[in-house]
């Protein structure tokens, strides 16, 4: 006699079989209804079994996010609301984003000082030594900004920040950085300087009141540009690396929200930046490591054996023209996504405008690291590197009163004072 499981699931082909002597057409009909509103009822249950656990996944998913997020709350918007706080007559509350980088600390430290209220905001990812970033984030702190972590990506994020502080401008310095490192990442390029501005762009133009805007260029945008010195007016349609054409892409981008929306925008094409609180994926910085621990720098050549240049500007340098483009940047004149009238549309360059070689910094190096560099030269490779940049800084020096003072032996000096403090003389790290 067969189990009541063997008869519904023979597992022997022709097991179940009728035997049409002993069984009526009834007891056939039976039999066949029986079994298909089982396998019916068995169907049902497995259904609601994989509904019921999609469902605890979900669950668990959005309370794990819930737990999880480093935002929200009532402490946090406490935080965020004191942190914007304007402690003079006529300041500004500035939403900085890429707080925890080189010149978003900067920047953030300059307006608070002058009692501007300041937010950070940093997703303190690791394309360098995330624990700098969190240091220069306690530093911060200590001057009484509070760093919020997250994404410009956070389309959420943003708008809960702008809908807690009436923010008048964003310093937006969030960004992939780094010329040749565009060749092993691309997608993170695009990811932060496009997909990322966008969102902030969004999050600006639907805000009311609107901030004004004032963000990250690069000197890098000028490309193949051979006309020195390099001004705002000279070409830009030819970068050199996936880097400069996301910076290039911003440019336009940002036109087009400020011909749209009224956002008041003012774009800082910055000419490479160096000083204390440093990014360590740039020359001086990882040659300083190199050279105190006795480790070999290679120094790249440019065509015909001829030595590369840069425009090496002191980050104090920068942060005045930072501060001076805020100052000036007007209103955006749109609310809640709509224009209302034309707004500022800017761009500037802050550069040093005294290029120096880059064998001359190593040069400089070593007299302040008192160590003689072991160095390898090598012809530059094709990885998006241009061969010099210098900066026509008039429109700046007119517009913003920006004024560079700090030379590179000087801004230099400061910068190993602080690197030695930092790391020791015998330090391992970066
Ligand atoms: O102005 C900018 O918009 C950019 O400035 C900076 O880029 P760059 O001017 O390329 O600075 P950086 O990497 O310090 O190389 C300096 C020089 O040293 C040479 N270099 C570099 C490394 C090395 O190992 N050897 C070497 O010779 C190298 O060939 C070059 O000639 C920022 O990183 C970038 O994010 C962006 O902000």
């Amino acid at each position: 006699m067969p189990t009541l499981d063997e008869e519904l699931f023979p597992s022997t082909p022709g097991k179940f079989k009728i035997d049409h002597r002993s069984y009526g057409i009834n007891r056939q009909f039976y039999r066949f209804f029986a079994s298909t509103s089982t396998m019916f009822l068995w169907a049902l249950f497995l259904i609601a079994l994989t509904v019921s656990y999609l469902s605890f996944q979900s669950f668990v998913d959005s309370s794990t996010r819930y737990l999880s997020a480093s935002w929200g709350g009532l402490q946090w918007e406490k935080q965020v609301r004191t942190s914007a706080e304007i402690h003079r007559a006529g300041g500004m509350s500035v939403l900085v984003t890429g707080a925890s980088g080189f010149v978003g600390t900067h920047v953030s430290l300059a307006l608070k000082r002058r009692g501007d209220g300041v937010v950070g905001l940093d997703n303190f990812n690791n394309y360098y030594d995330p624990s700098l970033k969190k240091a220069r984030k306690a530093l911060v702190n200590r001057h009484g900004v509070f760093v919020v972590e997250g994404d410009v990506n956070d389309a959420r994020l943003l708008d809960k920040l702008l809908d807690i502080v009436a923010f008048t401008h964003v310093m937006h310095l969030a960004a992939q950085a780094g010329v040749r490192y565009a060749m092993e990442n691309p997608n993170s390029y695009v990811h932060s300087n496009i997909a990322g501005l966008v969102t902030l762009l969004e999050a600006c133009k639907s805000a009311n009141p609107q901030p004004a805007i004032v963000w990250a260029s690069s000197s890098s945008v000028y490309g193949l540009n051979e006309k020195v010195p390099f001004s705002e007016l000279d070409r830009t349609d030819q970068p050199a690396s996936l880097y400069a054409a996301t910076k290039k892409a911003g440019e336009e981008i940002t036109h087009t929200y400020n011909h749209i929306y009224g956002l008041s925008i003012t774009g800082l094409r910055f000419f490479t930046v160096y000083g204390p609180w440093g990014r360590p994926d740039m020359a001086y910085f990882s040659f300083t490591r190199n050279i105190l621990q006795g480790k070999p720098i290679t120094v790249y050549r440019g065509k015909n054996k001829v030595d590369l240049a840069r425009d090496f500007t002191y980050i104090d340098d920068i942060v005045k023209g930072c501060l001076g483009s805020l100052d000036t940047s007007g209103k955006s004149t749109g609310s809640g996504g709509r224009k209302k009238g034309p707004a500022a549309y800017r761009i500037f360059n802050l550069g040093n405008t005294s290029p120096v070689t880059v064998p001359a910094l190593v040069r400089i190096l070593e007299e302040h690291l008192k160590t003689k560099a072991k160095k390898n030269i090598l012809d530059m490779p094709g990885n998006g590197d241009v061969p010099f940049t210098h900066a026509n800084i008039s429109s700046a020096r007119v517009e913003l009163g920006y004024k560079p003072t700090t030379d590179l032996r000087t801004g230099l000096k400061k910068f190993v004072r602080w690197y030695l403090s930092y790391y020791g003389y015998d330090a391992v790290q970066p």
